[in-house]
């Protein structure tokens, strides 16, 4: 018999989430019927997401919603052998058992020498957001110039080797000098710690005197306040992320955007990657041959042990992760 163990949400955050807001459970998995497996969890994602989904979706009590790489320990399925490697969206969970209909196979060209942690952030749902959308929202062009912010994380760091891979110029932002320095080093043409520049007008006008064509952002509030007035006409704004908001009790109130809209006639899109779910294939396949050739870098910040996911959790949103959170159990 297998005992999981499993994070539940006990009590919904209250700003900043704290590690008395989870609960660590223990559940007792029954024998597998036909057309069943029981798959383990090898790394586990924490994500933005998760904290205002969580308080969208989740009920006090419920499992921690999320994804993990799993490995297959028994099968009773014959489309999923002993051994293979899966993404899943089980949550927070060490163990779990499935018909296999939820789940996704890694590519079948996965390279043995590729890490399988990818598959939850460059060559995962992470890396898709920036490929589409760059593509698709900001539609950048060569010799355009590209701003991203939470640049040294998951997405914003495939989101500025993917612009530079499009012939754009790069700016990136990042919350510590030692992600200021990874950011150069993976090619970013100008990149700058916004939490210890005077002011976040200049350094963004110094970065690209001439403006911004397209701007990812992953942060919202302020920064975007700000950033929304050094875009050139006809920009695009990607909004993927509002992370400076996910923790607010009290919703932050304006400057608001409509002005610089108008005036420089800028498009502005929130987006889902789950609008190309039909086209994952496509986006998984571009990433992977990128990491393969070595144009596009990764770096993990791996936690040890499933009893430190909140801990990862909170981690995160507090900014110490260099490139991908994940969680090895
Ligand atoms: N629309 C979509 O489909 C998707 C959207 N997203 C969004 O993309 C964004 C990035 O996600 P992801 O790459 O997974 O996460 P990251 O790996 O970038 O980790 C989060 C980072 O956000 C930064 N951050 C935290 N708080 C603040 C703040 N108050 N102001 C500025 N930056 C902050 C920190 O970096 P730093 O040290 O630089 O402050 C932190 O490391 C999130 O907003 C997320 O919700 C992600 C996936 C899909
Ligand atoms: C339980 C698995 C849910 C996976 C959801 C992935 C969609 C992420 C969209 C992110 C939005 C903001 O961060």
């Amino acid at each position: 018999m297998v005992i999981a163990k499993a994070w539940a949400l006990k009590k919904h955050f209250d700003g900043f989430p704290k590690t008395s807001d989870f609960d660590l459970k223990k559940i007792e998995l029954p024998n597998l019927k036909d057309g069943e497996l029981l798959l383990e969890s090898v790394f586990l994602s924490v994500d933005p997401y998760m904290r205002p989904y969580s308080r969208r979706d989740m009920k006090e009590g419920d499992i921690m919603i999320g994804t993990q790489v799993a490995r297959v320990v028994e099968s009773k399925n014959p489309a999923f052998t002993v051994g293979a490697f899966v993404v899943a969206g089980r949550g927070w969970r060490t163990h779990f058992i499935s018909d296999g209909k939820d789940l996704q196979l890694l590519p079948s060209n996965w390279p043995e020498s590729l890490p399988v942690s990818l598959a939850l952030g460059t060559v995962g749902m992470p890396g898709l957001t920036a490929y589409f959308g760059l593509l698709e929202v900001c539609k950048m062009k060569p010799g355009e110039t590209v701003l991203v912010n939470a640049a040294a994380g998951a997405v914003g760091s495939v989101v500025g080797q993917l612009a530079k891979i499009g012939g754009c110029k790069v700016v990136g932002c990042a919350g510590s000098d030692d992600k200021v320095a990874y950011l150069k080093k993976i090619g970013f043409d100008e990149a700058f710690n916004y939490k210890t520049v005077k002011s976040l007008d200049e350094a963004l006008h110094k970065a690209s005197p001439d403006g911004y064509d397209c701007f990812f952002d992953n942060v919202g509030g302020e920064f975007a306040s700000v950033a929304i007035n050094q875009m050139k006409k006809y920009g695009r704004i990607a909004v993927c992320g509002a992370i400076s908001q996910y923790n607010d009790s009290v919703p932050q109130k304006g400057p608001y955007v409509q002005l610089p809209m108008i005036f420089k006639e800028l498009r502005m899109e929130g987006f889902l990657v789950t609008q190309w779910n039909s086209r994952r294939e496509e986006g998984l396949q571009a990433l992977l041959k990128w990491v393969m050739e070595g144009k596009v870098k990764c770096h993990e910040q791996v936690t040890e042990g499933f009893e430190n996911m909140p801990m990862a959790f909170i981690g995160m949103l507090k900014g110490e992760n260099l490139g991908k959170a994940v969680v090895k159990v």
